[in-house]
């Protein structure tokens, strides 16, 4: 049974007909019927009748085969209308196939196209009950978890409410809720996702690698780089058709190369399909056509002064936190280096983060610490006081309150919102006992105009450019 795959997919297709009047539709609804009516009366004169087609089909996916291991995680990617929808569609069983079949080993939930699933003149209450439904729990299942599905949407009352009074960001909460709480063992997610405040985005992040060890996902969406961090393997779909399948990473720069080469009008990049004996492993050569005597015109800028718009946004106060509860994180900050209020940043200039935590007992050694996350959850930076402070034998009395501040130049950050979590431990960093881990202490947006495609920039400090001849290429 365990060596099953999760999914199992053989020979899918899916054709849609395309008419091209309105009224076609009707002929071909009724050319069936009264064709096999007029055929025996042609057959007694020597013609044979072949039923006309009224329309064209339009194939959306190709013959795929393909299969998806159990606990692994696979991107979808492509352009808009490549079939990814359609393909996902197929696997949930909402699309019938043209050809072939999909087989999928376990329970699958899906969250497409937001709130798709929910009558919109239901109230929260009652769509979760529609919905767990039909994602296979019993009603009693669903008495037993309401209270939990409630938690994790946190909607308040807006739960008694009809749906359709539903902003996006609690359609999104609601529906991932109820599908992070039917035991699925697939799942199947798009961009969906990327609805719902910065806060729930990490929540449902956390709760999507936990659901990773156990379980199989399909990520579907244009953001390559949540797929590279999401996903072991991907596809990309082109026009209906798999035109990769291999490692995330490799797919997903050989799609960013070829829509990059679309953009700049050159050639997109010869891309080489793994041979099936090493589908699952490296693949992908690339060759990158440069457009003949495109002049590429070169500046020279300094990188150190991007300006950097930072909007911090008020700690949450539904942050998840974990610890023994002997000490607590009671505020977060971010500000510039002289406690000056930060609106406006430029690249590579001094930041202050101050973590302030509360003893509920006597902490010996109090490590305090924090890290900045990316919007999908991912560390990107942070750091602690304990190599600073290890031999300092500070003794954190009950009712006392100690401060930790980090003064460091902010790296450039991409245009996205971050989240800062911060700690307070002692103990050592091998063996840390946690006191309070809060996950999303603080929340800043970042407005980027010039960075793509790297987590972090820092601020160069010089960049140079020459033409050289011969000779000096011999000495680099
Ligand atoms: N019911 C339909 N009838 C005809 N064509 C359809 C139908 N549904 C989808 N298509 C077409 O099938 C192709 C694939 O659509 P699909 O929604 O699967 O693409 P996608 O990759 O999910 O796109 P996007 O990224 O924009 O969501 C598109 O060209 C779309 O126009």
């Amino acid at each position: 049974m365990s060596e099953e795959p999760a999914i199992d997919i053989r020979e899918l297709s899916k054709a849609y007909l395309v008419y091209k009047k309105p009224a076609d539709r009707l002929k071909q609804a009724l050319a069936p019927k009264l064709y096999s009516v007029m055929r025996p009366v042609a057959n007694l004169t020597g013609k044979t009748l072949t039923t006309p087609m009224y329309y064209d089909p339009f194939w959306a996916l190709r013959p795929l085969t393909l299969t998806v291991r159990r606990g692994e995680t696979l991107g979808v990617i492509g352009r808009n209308g490549s079939g990814k929808s359609t393909l996902l569609q197929l696997l949930c069983g909402t699309l019938t196939p043209t050809t072939g079949e999909a087989r999928t080993n376990g329970r699958i939930a899906a969250l497409l196209e937001l709130g798709s699933g929910f009558n919109p003149e239901y109230t929260g209450r009652e769509n979760i009950h529609l919905n767990a439904s039909i994602l296979g729990l019993t009603p009693q299942e669903v008495d037993q978890r309401i209270d939990e599905i409630l938690a994790f949407a946190d909607i308040g009352e807006h739960v008694d409410q009809p749906t359709k009074t539903y902003s996006s960001g609690m359609t999104m909460r609601l529906a991932f809720s109820v599908i992070a709480h039917v035991d699925a063992d697939i799942l199947v997610v798009d961009e969906a996702l990327a609805v719902g405040d910065a806060y729930f985005q990490q929540k449902c992040m956390r709760w999507l690698r936990k659901f990773r060890e156990r379980g199989t996902v399909l990520f579907c969406g244009h953001d390559t780089s949540a797929v590279i961090n999401l996903c072991q393997r991907a596809i990309w779909l082109d026009k209906g058709q798999a035109k990769l399948i291999g490692p995330a990473r490799d797919v997903c720069e050989a799609y960013t190369a070829a829509v990059n080469a679309q953009a700049m009008g050159i050639p997109e990049p010869e891309v080489r399909h793994p041979s099936s004996a090493t589908s699952e492993a490296g693949l992908a050569t690339l060759k990158v056509p440069v457009k003949e005597g495109a002049a590429r015109s070169l500046h020279s800028k300094s990188i150190g002064v991007l300006p950097q718009i930072v909007q911090l946004a008020e700690p949450s106060d539904h942050s998840a936190s974990y610890g023994s509860g002997d000490a607590q994180v009671i505020a977060v900050s971010m500000t510039r280096e002289n406690g000056e209020p930060l609106h406006l940043i430029y690249g590579g200039e001094k930041v202050r983060v101050t973590v302030a935590v509360k003893a509920n007992v006597t902490i010996e050694n109090p490590i305090i610490g924090f890290f900045v996350k990316d919007r999908l959850g991912q560390p990107l930076f942070g750091d602690n006081t304990f190599d600073s402070y290890v031999d300092h034998n500070i003794l954190l009395e009950p009712g006392k309150e100690a401060i930790a501040s980090f003064v460091f130049s902010l790296p450039l950050l991409l245009t996205g919102t971050y989240i800062i979590t911060a700690a307070v431990a002692s103990g050592t960093l091998n063996a840390p006992v946690m006191h309070d881990w809060l996950h999303d202490a603080l929340s800043f947006d970042v407005m980027s105009p010039l960075l793509t495609g790297v987590l972090v920039g820092i601020a160069m400090e010089k960049i140079e450019m020459k033409v050289i001849d011969e000779e000096e290429r011999a000495v680099i």
